[in-house]
């Protein structure tokens, strides 16, 4: 079994992660171009960890230009095999106010100016995606939050948009009428491309508005996102390193076989891949590729 590694990706207002010992730098090439940062790496208690902000520091990164493949390509290479991501969200429930946390379980895609596969012509693969989330991971996400007496709610639907625009009151009225529960702009492809990279994936989606839906609240803008997002940063802290501190040596097997993804999901004949793509899919899909 794998010893498990522990990645963060921080979304907005979250660039840094406090109190990782023995903490370096490393910048990972990846064959599929730039990723956001440098990783930073270390240990909080016995867990190795990897943290990556996703917008790069700064917040150099539109949604729609983040190279989601080169950050879950290089969380690969740094043997990720547990990935919380922290993204800030709008909410569409009047019980999901700003400052709680959403551990969501499912996602609608309304992305459409994105790579969201690392396979394509020359290796085309279709792996599952019923069940996005790792249980178990999210399972010690939500008894850290527990323990830490951080406000959370167990489930939920991440309806992400392509942004950078945020919704118009239409939009918003009918995301909330199909019943999802957040939005945000991230979520997606980084979840997919995380799956083809069989790394176990949960959100913590931290609600920062909500959206513009609301009577009696103010339409979202950046600034009462990043005035949130602010806020919440310590509690995110604070969350991921009591997840961290509880983790186990090695990685859990996931229920929904986030792990084994790749297991039968190829469909070109080895005779007729594309060599110079599966240079590129070593890390990726190195356990079946050989
Ligand atoms: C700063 S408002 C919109 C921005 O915030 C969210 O970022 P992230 O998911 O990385 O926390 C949202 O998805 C947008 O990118
Ligand atoms: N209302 C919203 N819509 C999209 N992305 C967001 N990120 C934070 N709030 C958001």
């Amino acid at each position: 079994m794998a010893r498990a590694v522990l990645g963060i990706i921080g979304g907005s207002g979250v660039y840094d992660l406090p109190g990782i010992a023995d903490l370096r730098e490393e910048a990972i090439a990846s064959p599929w171009g730039e990723p956001s940062d440098v990783v930073r790496r270390g240990r909080i208690g016995a867990t190795e960890v990897v943290f990556l902000p996703r917008h790069g520091r700064g917040h150099r990164h539109s949604p729609s230009d983040i190279n989601y493949r080169a950050n879950i390509d290089v969380l690969k290479r740094a043997g990720v095999t547990d990935l919380v991501s922290v993204s800030a969200c709008g909410s569409f429930r009047e019980e999901l106010f700003p400052g709680s946390f959403v551990l969501v379980d499912q996602f609608v895609d309304r992305t459409f100016r994105r790579h969201g596969s690392f396979f394509g012509s020359g290796c085309v693969a279709h792996v599952p995606m019923a069940h996005p989330v790792g249980p178990l991971l999210q399972r010690r996400i939500a008894a850290a939050a527990a323990q830490e007496g951080i406000p959370h709610r167990l489930g939920g639907t991440y309806v992400c948009i392509e942004g950078p625009q945020f919704s118009t009151y239409a939009e918003s009225l009918t995301y909330k009428g199909l019943g999802y529960d957040v939005v945000g702009m991230t979520a997606m492809p980084e979840a997919k491309l995380a799956r083809e990279a069989e790394i176990t994936y949960a959100t913590v989606a931290m609600v920062t508005d909500f959206d513009c839906w609301h009577p009696e609240h103010d339409d979202v803008d950046v600034a009462a996102v990043v005035a949130v997002a602010r806020r919440n940063a310590e509690t995110v802290a604070r969350l991921i390193a009591r997840v961290a501190r509880d983790f186990p040596a090695e990685h859990e097997p996931c229920p929904v076989r986030s792990d084994r993804a790749l297991d039968g999901a190829i469909m070109t004949a080895p005779s007729a891949r594309d060599p110079a793509l599966l240079r590129k899919l070593d890390a990726v899909a190195g356990r079946v590729l050989g």
